[in-house]
């Protein structure tokens, strides 16, 4: 199942750097590691903003959110879910 995710980041001004600092390379840690499972298809920045537009490809929901609800900077940021289906004028064969 393929899930179209956009997540903005806030970290609070007031955390200090080296903690900051600490909770992004867990993140790029856990990011790339799904990102080499395949669950994590596509990351994206929006330019200009501390943001991204993700595709996941999940088995279902439940694990989509168990994936995000674990993401290091998940208690700042603020995340939008679309569920994803095959568009039925696509001219590609698959999307895998
Ligand atoms: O920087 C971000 O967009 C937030 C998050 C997503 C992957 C990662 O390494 O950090």
């Amino acid at each position: 199942m393929l899930f179209h995710v956009r997540m903005d980041v806030n970290i609070p001004k007031d955390m200090p750097k080296e903690e900051a600092d600490q909770i992004k390379m867990t993140e790029k840690a856990y990011s790339q590691a799904l990102q080499q499972q395949g669950k994590w298809r596509h990351l994206w920045r929006i330019t200009g903003q501390y943001s991204n537009i993700s595709i996941f490809d999940v088995d279902s929901n439940e694990e989509l959110h168990n994936l995000l609800q674990a993401l290091p900077l998940y208690p700042y940021m603020n995340i939008e879910v679309m569920a994803l289906n095959r568009h039925p004028s696509s001219v590609r064969d698959s999307d895998a």
